[in-house]
């Protein structure tokens, strides 16, 4: 459906966006994740035709974003960073203006602009002002514009930023909805947001590509270890001794105790947690060790987030490598 590649931007001596290349397939809603000024709103700038690239190709149903722009945009549906919303209109007023701007009139801009309001669910603040709405409702507002021609494709920059918790969800459920007719593409710096949203992750850095898979997928086939950190009562050498049988185990990082109690952070193999939590429960039980305590951290999409982005000393943006969290 959408194919990026070799895309680099250069503002100045900024190389925004860098070597990139991503293949989007159709019906199904991607994540675009990355720290601020990883290049998000650049490469969708480029992707929906609303900037130019330095270098390489983008492709929208096979035609060229820059060579055949009109027929690429009308595969695309776009809700930019700052939407250019019209304060002084209501929704219908400015829904008729981007319709007619897209091609559309008579009844068919008409019953568009009533299904992208039913869609979106503003039928209720058709005949408000744009600037009387909440911040949620004007994000609507948005994406109905952007709904409008009907789009394959819908690009959403930041579409929750800003907006208070419930306006959040609800947004999201907007998304999850047009996923099901839609191919989606959405950028985020929330994690949560993206882990519960989407099917596929493109997580970018610096201008690069980072990871491209699967929620799950990302969070089993990181680097980062697992740990399980346990509070034993018994002298060191025995729990050394009951610790040196159990499969699995990379790394132990021995803690200071109370008095009587050993507390150690063991660090195991990528899916070897439950594994060796199972070992450890057992050869305490046999030694006859009390266990007082055993919890587990596994790895997280935030570790792989905080691992994959994590600023380099060459970055030649000077980018500040920030994660934010919702
Ligand atoms: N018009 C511009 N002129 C110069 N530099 C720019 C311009 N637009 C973006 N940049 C720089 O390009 C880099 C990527 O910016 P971009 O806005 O694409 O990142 P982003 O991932 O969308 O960040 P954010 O989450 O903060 O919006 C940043 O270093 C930014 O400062």
């Amino acid at each position: 459906m959408i194919e990026i590649e070799h895309l680099t931007k250069r503002y100045g001596d900024i190389t925004a966006v860098s070597d990139l290349s991503i293949r989007i397939e159709s019906g199904q809603i991607y994540g675009f994740l990355g720290p601020n000024g990883a290049g998000k709103s650049t490469t969708m700038n480029i992707m929906t035709g609303c900037l130019s690239a330095t270098e390489g190709h983008v492709r929208i149903g096979g035609y060229d974003i820059f060579e055949q722009p009109n027929q690429a945009k009308r595969l695309i549906g776009y809700l930019p960073e700052q939407p250019p919303l019209y304060m002084n209109e209501t929704p219908e007023e400015y829904l008729r203006f981007v319709g007619e701007a897209k091609g559309l009139h008579g009844l068919e801009l008409k019953n568009q602009i009533e299904e992208v309001m039913e869609q979106t669910g503003i039928e209720q603040m058709r005949g408000r002002r744009i600037s009387a709405l909440s911040k949620g409702y004007r994000q609507r507002v948005g994406i109905a514009q952007a709904l409008l021609g009907n789009p394959q494709v819908i690009v959403l920059d930041e579409p929750t930023v800003g907006l208070d918790p419930l306006q959040i969800i609800e947004i999201r459920d907007l998304i999850r909805e047009l996923g099901r007719t839609h191919t989606v593409i959405f950028s985020s710096h929330i994690l949560s947001e993206v882990q519960t949203i989407c099917d596929q992750i493109i997580m970018i850095a610096h201008g690069k590509l980072v990871a491209f898979d699967t929620p799950e997928h990302l969070e089993r086939t990181l680097m980062t270890p697992n740990e399980i950190t346990i509070t034993a009562e018994a002298p060191e050498d025995e729990v050394k001794a009951a610790l040196s049988g159990v499969p699995g185990i990379t790394d132990i990082d021995w803690r200071e105790g109370e008095q009587g109690l050993v507390t150690a952070c063991i660090h195991t193999g990528l899916e070897r947690i439950h594994e060796a939590s199972r070992a450890i429960f057992f050869a305490f039980a046999d030694r006859r060790i009390p266990l007082l305590e055993m919890s587990l951290k596994k790895a997280s999409l935030e570790d792989v987030f905080l691992e994959l982005t994590e600023a380099s000393p060459h970055d030649e943006n000077g980018a500040e490598g920030e994660v934010e969290q919702g």
